[in-house]
Protein backbone atom coordinates (compact mmCIF):
# COMPACT_ATOMS: atom_id res chain seq x y z
CA UNK A 1 0.00 0.00 0.00
CA UNK A 2 1.57 3.29 -0.90
CA UNK A 3 2.00 5.64 1.73
CA UNK A 4 0.70 8.88 2.34
CA UNK A 5 2.70 11.81 2.93
CA UNK A 6 2.19 13.54 6.25
CA UNK A 7 -0.02 16.31 6.40
CA UNK A 8 2.83 18.18 7.85
CA UNK A 9 5.26 17.66 5.30
CA UNK A 10 3.29 18.56 2.76
CA UNK A 11 2.22 21.95 4.52
CA UNK A 12 6.18 22.03 4.72
CA UNK A 13 6.98 21.44 1.05
CA UNK A 14 4.44 24.08 -0.19
CA UNK A 15 5.60 26.54 2.12
CA UNK A 16 9.08 26.38 1.25
CA UNK A 17 8.20 26.23 -2.25
CA UNK A 18 6.35 29.96 -1.77
CA UNK A 19 9.85 30.85 0.93
CA UNK A 20 10.75 33.98 0.14
CA UNK A 21 14.13 34.91 1.10
CA UNK A 22 14.40 38.48 0.65
CA UNK A 23 11.68 38.52 3.68
CA UNK A 24 11.93 35.53 5.28
CA UNK A 25 8.79 36.21 7.24
CA UNK A 26 6.40 37.19 4.20
CA UNK A 27 5.57 34.06 1.23
CA UNK A 28 6.97 34.89 -1.80
CA UNK A 29 4.04 34.72 -4.56
CA UNK A 30 4.56 32.55 -7.17
CA UNK A 31 4.33 34.04 -11.25
CA UNK A 32 4.12 32.46 -14.28
CA UNK A 33 7.50 33.68 -15.85
CA UNK A 34 6.90 33.96 -19.51
CA UNK A 35 9.98 35.36 -21.20
CA UNK A 36 12.39 33.97 -23.86
CA UNK A 37 15.12 35.02 -21.37
CA UNK A 38 13.81 32.85 -19.16
CA UNK A 39 15.32 28.90 -18.46
CA UNK A 40 13.18 26.51 -16.64
CA UNK A 41 16.26 23.99 -15.22
CA UNK A 42 14.11 21.00 -15.30
CA UNK A 43 14.16 21.30 -18.92
CA UNK A 44 17.61 21.52 -19.19
CA UNK A 45 20.27 18.48 -19.70
CA UNK A 46 23.10 17.52 -16.63
CA UNK A 47 25.19 19.22 -16.81
CA UNK A 48 23.42 21.71 -20.15
CA UNK A 49 24.33 22.03 -23.31
CA UNK A 50 24.98 25.58 -22.83
CA UNK A 51 26.16 26.18 -26.65
CA UNK A 52 23.10 25.08 -27.82
CA UNK A 53 20.62 26.82 -25.16
CA UNK A 54 22.71 30.38 -26.38
CA UNK A 55 23.02 29.28 -29.81
CA UNK A 56 27.01 29.74 -29.87
CA UNK A 57 30.14 28.44 -27.74
CA UNK A 58 30.90 31.81 -26.49
CA UNK A 59 32.04 31.53 -22.71
CA UNK A 60 30.04 31.56 -19.86
CA UNK A 61 29.23 33.62 -17.34
CA UNK A 62 27.06 33.46 -14.02
CA UNK A 63 25.52 35.04 -11.91
CA UNK A 64 24.47 34.30 -8.62
CA UNK A 65 21.60 36.37 -6.72
CA UNK A 66 20.64 39.14 -10.02
CA UNK A 67 18.12 39.95 -7.66
CA UNK A 68 16.15 42.51 -10.20
CA UNK A 69 18.57 42.13 -13.29
CA UNK A 70 20.31 45.83 -13.39
CA UNK A 71 23.91 44.70 -12.58
CA UNK A 72 23.58 41.93 -15.31
CA UNK A 73 21.94 44.03 -18.11
CA UNK A 74 24.57 46.11 -17.45
CA UNK A 75 27.48 43.87 -17.72
CA UNK A 76 25.68 41.87 -20.64
CA UNK A 77 25.41 44.89 -22.59
CA UNK A 78 29.31 45.65 -22.07
CA UNK A 79 30.10 42.51 -22.93
CA UNK A 80 28.54 40.75 -25.95
CA UNK A 81 30.77 37.96 -26.38
CA UNK A 82 30.11 36.33 -23.58
CA UNK A 83 27.06 34.26 -22.35
CA UNK A 84 25.51 35.00 -18.61
CA UNK A 85 23.40 33.34 -16.47
CA UNK A 86 21.29 35.45 -13.83
CA UNK A 87 20.20 33.02 -11.33
CA UNK A 88 18.07 34.08 -8.52
CA UNK A 89 15.64 32.18 -6.21
CA UNK A 90 13.59 35.67 -5.50
CA UNK A 91 10.70 35.24 -8.22
CA UNK A 92 9.41 38.36 -8.54
CA UNK A 93 13.33 39.58 -9.20
CA UNK A 94 13.47 36.33 -11.67
CA UNK A 95 10.36 38.57 -13.46
CA UNK A 96 11.74 42.02 -13.17
CA UNK A 97 15.80 41.06 -14.88
CA UNK A 98 13.83 38.79 -17.95
CA UNK A 99 11.46 42.26 -18.21
CA UNK A 100 14.52 44.00 -18.27
CA UNK A 101 16.40 42.41 -20.69
CA UNK A 102 13.54 42.52 -22.99
CA UNK A 103 13.35 45.93 -22.59
CA UNK A 104 16.88 46.88 -23.55
CA UNK A 105 17.03 43.56 -26.50
CA UNK A 106 20.19 42.11 -24.78
CA UNK A 107 20.23 38.68 -25.81
CA UNK A 108 23.32 36.78 -23.78
CA UNK A 109 21.94 36.19 -20.98
CA UNK A 110 19.36 33.84 -19.20
CA UNK A 111 17.60 33.79 -16.69
CA UNK A 112 16.83 30.96 -13.84
CA UNK A 113 14.82 30.83 -10.68
CA UNK A 114 16.44 28.16 -8.58
CA UNK A 115 19.18 27.87 -5.58
CA UNK A 116 22.20 28.42 -7.26
CA UNK A 117 24.36 25.72 -5.48
CA UNK A 118 22.17 23.23 -6.55
CA UNK A 119 21.74 24.40 -10.26
CA UNK A 120 26.02 24.87 -10.44
CA UNK A 121 26.10 20.84 -9.66
CA UNK A 122 23.32 20.19 -12.16
CA UNK A 123 24.00 22.35 -14.76
CA UNK A 124 27.15 23.69 -15.24
CA UNK A 125 30.27 21.90 -16.48
CA UNK A 126 33.36 21.61 -14.28
CA UNK A 127 35.95 24.59 -15.23
CA UNK A 128 33.80 26.13 -17.51
CA UNK A 129 32.53 29.21 -16.29
CA UNK A 130 34.69 32.22 -17.31
CA UNK A 131 32.93 34.41 -14.17
CA UNK A 132 31.11 34.17 -11.20
CA UNK A 133 29.71 37.48 -9.53
CA UNK A 134 28.14 37.44 -6.43
CA UNK A 135 26.95 41.16 -5.64
CA UNK A 136 25.27 41.75 -1.93
CA UNK A 137 24.66 38.33 -0.52
CA UNK A 138 22.15 38.13 2.31
CA UNK A 139 24.57 39.11 4.76
CA UNK A 140 22.92 37.19 7.76
CA UNK A 141 24.05 39.58 10.19
CA UNK A 142 22.39 37.40 13.20
CA UNK A 143 25.75 35.27 14.55
CA UNK A 144 23.77 32.45 14.94
CA UNK A 145 22.76 32.63 11.56
CA UNK A 146 25.79 33.36 9.82
CA UNK A 147 26.51 29.81 8.98
CA UNK A 148 23.47 30.31 6.32
CA UNK A 149 26.03 32.46 4.25
CA UNK A 150 26.35 31.63 0.72
CA UNK A 151 30.07 32.69 0.50
CA UNK A 152 32.41 31.04 2.95
CA UNK A 153 35.66 28.69 2.37
CA UNK A 154 33.87 25.73 1.31
CA UNK A 155 31.91 27.58 -1.03
CA UNK A 156 34.94 29.22 -2.20
CA UNK A 157 36.62 25.50 -2.92
CA UNK A 158 32.63 24.52 -4.47
CA UNK A 159 32.91 27.25 -7.03
CA UNK A 160 36.49 27.05 -8.17
CA UNK A 161 36.21 23.83 -9.70
CA UNK A 162 33.68 25.15 -12.07
CA UNK A 163 35.75 27.93 -12.85
CA UNK A 164 38.02 27.97 -16.17
CA UNK A 165 41.76 28.49 -15.15
CA UNK A 166 42.02 32.21 -15.79
CA UNK A 167 37.96 31.99 -14.87
CA UNK A 168 37.27 35.52 -12.14
CA UNK A 169 35.34 35.48 -9.00
CA UNK A 170 33.70 38.61 -8.14
CA UNK A 171 32.55 39.11 -4.01
CA UNK A 172 30.76 42.55 -3.38
CA UNK A 173 28.83 43.38 0.05
CA UNK A 174 27.98 46.56 2.30
CA UNK A 175 28.25 44.34 5.22
CA UNK A 176 31.28 44.99 7.08
CA UNK A 177 31.63 41.43 8.65
CA UNK A 178 30.92 39.49 5.86
CA UNK A 179 33.82 41.65 3.75
CA UNK A 180 36.22 41.34 6.47
CA UNK A 181 35.69 37.80 6.78
CA UNK A 182 35.58 36.68 3.16
CA UNK A 183 39.02 38.77 2.45
CA UNK A 184 40.74 37.16 5.27
CA UNK A 185 39.80 33.64 4.46
CA UNK A 186 40.13 34.03 0.07
CA UNK A 187 44.24 33.96 0.35
CA UNK A 188 43.64 30.23 2.09
CA UNK A 189 41.87 28.69 -0.38
CA UNK A 190 43.70 27.16 -2.87
CA UNK A 191 43.80 27.47 -6.65
CA UNK A 192 43.24 31.39 -6.74
CA UNK A 193 45.08 34.50 -7.30
CA UNK A 194 44.30 37.67 -5.44
CA UNK A 195 44.01 40.56 -8.18
CA UNK A 196 43.72 43.16 -5.65
CA UNK A 197 46.92 42.42 -4.02
CA UNK A 198 48.35 43.65 -2.11
CA UNK A 199 45.15 44.64 -0.69
CA UNK A 200 42.72 41.91 0.03
CA UNK A 201 39.78 44.10 -1.01
CA UNK A 202 39.04 47.51 -2.03
CA UNK A 203 35.78 49.93 -1.58
CA UNK A 204 35.84 50.67 -5.13
CA UNK A 205 36.26 48.48 -7.85
CA UNK A 206 37.39 50.47 -11.74
CA UNK A 207 34.60 49.29 -14.81
CA UNK A 208 32.79 46.80 -12.32
CA UNK A 209 28.93 47.86 -12.61
CA UNK A 210 27.04 49.02 -9.40
CA UNK A 211 23.89 47.16 -8.24
CA UNK A 212 20.71 48.26 -6.72
CA UNK A 213 21.65 47.06 -3.48
CA UNK A 214 24.99 48.45 -3.78
CA UNK A 215 23.55 52.18 -4.57
CA UNK A 216 21.28 51.92 -1.83
CA UNK A 217 23.55 50.79 0.49
CA UNK A 218 25.81 53.35 -0.39
CA UNK A 219 23.10 56.16 -0.41
CA UNK A 220 23.12 55.17 3.33
CA UNK A 221 26.75 56.07 3.68
CA UNK A 222 28.30 52.25 3.88
CA UNK A 223 31.21 51.23 2.21
CA UNK A 224 31.01 48.10 -0.71
CA UNK A 225 33.74 45.68 0.13
CA UNK A 226 34.64 44.44 -3.36
CA UNK A 227 37.04 41.08 -3.47
CA UNK A 228 38.54 39.58 -6.85
CA UNK A 229 40.32 36.55 -7.27
CA UNK A 230 40.99 34.18 -10.56
CA UNK A 231 41.31 30.73 -10.36
CA UNK A 232 45.05 29.63 -11.51
CA UNK A 233 46.50 27.31 -13.84
CA UNK A 234 47.21 25.15 -10.10
CA UNK A 235 43.47 25.73 -9.18
CA UNK A 236 42.46 23.13 -12.41
CA UNK A 237 41.09 20.22 -11.25
C1 LIG B 1 20.25 41.37 -1.10
S1 LIG B 1 19.79 40.74 -2.66
C2 LIG B 1 20.96 41.49 -3.78
C3 LIG B 1 20.47 41.49 -5.19
C4 LIG B 1 21.50 42.01 -6.22
N1 LIG B 1 22.64 41.13 -6.32
C5 LIG B 1 21.96 43.38 -5.90
O1 LIG B 1 23.12 43.54 -5.44
O2 LIG B 1 21.18 44.35 -6.10
C6 LIG B 1 20.41 39.06 -2.58
C7 LIG B 1 19.74 38.16 -3.62
O3 LIG B 1 20.43 36.92 -3.65
C8 LIG B 1 19.48 35.87 -3.77
N2 LIG B 1 20.12 34.66 -3.27
C9 LIG B 1 20.76 34.53 -2.09
N3 LIG B 1 21.22 33.27 -1.94
C10 LIG B 1 20.87 32.60 -3.06
C11 LIG B 1 21.06 31.26 -3.49
N4 LIG B 1 21.69 30.37 -2.72
N5 LIG B 1 20.56 30.90 -4.69
C12 LIG B 1 19.89 31.80 -5.47
N6 LIG B 1 19.69 33.09 -5.11
C13 LIG B 1 20.17 33.48 -3.91
C14 LIG B 1 18.29 36.36 -2.98
O4 LIG B 1 17.08 35.74 -3.40
C15 LIG B 1 18.29 37.85 -3.30
O5 LIG B 1 17.49 38.18 -4.41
Amino acid sequence: MARKALPGFRAFVVWYAHFNPEEPTRMQRMIEISSPFFLNPDELSTPADWATVFGNANPLALEIGCGIGDFIAKTANDNPGINYIAIDFYNKGCDKTCRRLERLAIPNVRVVRDEARKFVVDRIPRESLCAVHINCPDPWPKKRHRKRRLVNREFASFIRDYLAPGGDFFFATDFDDYGIDVAEFMPGVEGYVNMLAPDRYRHELEGYHLSKYMMKFMAEGKRIYFVHYRKSAEGAL
